[in-house]
């Protein structure tokens, strides 16, 4: 391993069950690789030091090395972390909380929280490094850029680490499952109780039929031939909280459990059915297509995740008839996805586009879904251009 190296990780689109992947019901994302996060280490100007910027929230931190001693010297509780994957040690979470001090009264600390619990779980004996993470995602707006940074920092800290090589233009199927493990915890620790659907796009790339199991594994299947849909993604500018919404189902889901739990079924069973008609879209299912995205839409809606705001994209296009709407990712604000009619003209989306635009101030994307996952660029291969581009200071 030599420094500078660059990696980066794409965000993603939910087609169909968001939340109720949390719920162990099937779920299916694709990844929107022209957005990614891009991170950048090298040396740090004290090698005694451990920097972490983070450019697009206003977040720069120096640790001395000697600031994690007391985590570094717990051998056993180190061990036990790497041991159990599945989870995030509390003890070491404990620990970093004393490391963070009054980091811990900020908005960026469970950022940096994830940050320093995959270094010293990945690679404790490195330090005189920087860490430079830049996305070209918009933050908490459902596109996954909470996943998308927590596979870079755990692609990195795995690269550092040795458990990632960079001799070859695609990771092996091995090192991308590692990378993928530890990003979940990495997720975890901004998150709180993620999928780990994000975190599965974000390093394998393509679109991926996802299940969580009881037990907390994670089966997934990648959509062979995913197809090219015609779409309008929408960000709202709302800002939220992925950790906050997901920890308001949790409650009504406890409150109401007979009436909730039917309706996240019907989510995982509408996911399924979805991915069928993805693997074969023709002119024949397509409607069928965009009827489950107008059901997707009105069972989060049920949830209590939507908000007024991406109600009013969803007016728009059924005004318009342009296509069905639903949210995309957590909600509450964020992004909303549109799936167009096939007989939709090039006039009537730059109409939809251009309403949204000037009467709400939103922002619309229209970009291809299902490209590549994680990757590294070695030191040789770092255009100066780039190196400079991602660097705050
Ligand atoms: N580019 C970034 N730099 C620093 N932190 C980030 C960045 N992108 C995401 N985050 C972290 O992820 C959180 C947003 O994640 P989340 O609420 O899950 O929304 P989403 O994943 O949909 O964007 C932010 O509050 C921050 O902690
Ligand atoms: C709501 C959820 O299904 C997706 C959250 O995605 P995002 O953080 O809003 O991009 C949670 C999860 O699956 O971990
Ligand atoms: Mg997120």
């Amino acid at each position: 391993m030599s420094v500078p190296f660059l990696v980066s990780a794409p965000g993603k689109v939910i087609i169909f069950g968001e939340h109720s992947a949390v719920y162990n019901e099937p779920a299916v994302a694709a990844s929107v690789s022209a957005l990614r996060t891009y991170l950048l280490v090298e040396p740090s100007e004290n090698p005694e030091e451990i920097e972490l910027d983070f450019p697009d929230i206003n977040f720069n931190h120096k640790w001395h090395y000697n600031d994690f001693a007391s985590v570094l010297q717990d051998v056993e509780g180190l061990q036990e972390a790497r041991l159990n994957t599945r989870e995030l040690s509390q003890r070491i979470v404990s620990k970093l909380e004393v490391v963070q001090g009054e980091l811990r009264k900020t908005l960026y600390y469970y950022a940096a929280l994830c940050f320093c619990y995959l270094y010293v779980c990945l690679c404790p004996q490195l330090k005189g490094l920087k860490f430079h993470v830049k996305s070209t995602l918009p933050i908490g707006a459902g596109l996954g850029s909470s996943a998308s940074i927590s596979v870079t920092i755990s692609l990195a800290m795995a690269h550092l680490s040795g458990h990632v090589k960079a001799d070859k233009p695609e990771l092996s199927l091995t090192e991308k499952k590692f990378v993928n493990v530890w990003s979940f915890l990495g997720e975890k620790c901004i998150q709180g109780t993620p999928s780990g659907i994000d975190n599965a796009v974000a390093t394998y790339g393509n679109a991926v039929l996802f299940k969580r199991e009881m037990d907390g594994t994670t089966n997934f299947e990648f959509v062979e031939k995913f197809p090219q849909i015609p779409m309008v993604l929408t960000y709202t500018k709302i800002p939220r909280s992925t950790k906050t919404l997901v920890a308001k189902v949790r409650e009504l889901v406890l409150k109401q459990p007979n009436v909730i739990k039917p309706v996240l079924t019907a989510m995982g069973n509408l996911a399924v059915r979805g991915t069928e008609i993805l693997d074969s879209l023709n002119d024949t299912n397509y409607e069928e297509l965009i009827e489950l995205v107008r059901v997707n839409h009105g069972l989060l809606v049920a949830l209590g995740v939507s908000h007024p705001g991406l109600e009013l994209v969803k007016l728009e296009s059924d005004s318009l008839g342009v296509g069905s709407t639903k949210l995309t990712g957590a909600g509450g604000g964020g992004c909303s996805l549109t799936i167009l009619h096939k007989s939709t003209t090039q006039e009537q989306i730059h109409q939809f586009k251009a309403k949204l635009e000037s009467s709400y101030g939103y922002k619309t994307f229209q970009t291809d879904l299902g490209g590549i996952g994680c990757g590294i660029l070695p030191r040789d291969l770092i255009p100066t251009g780039e190196l400079y581009n991602i660097r705050s200071n």
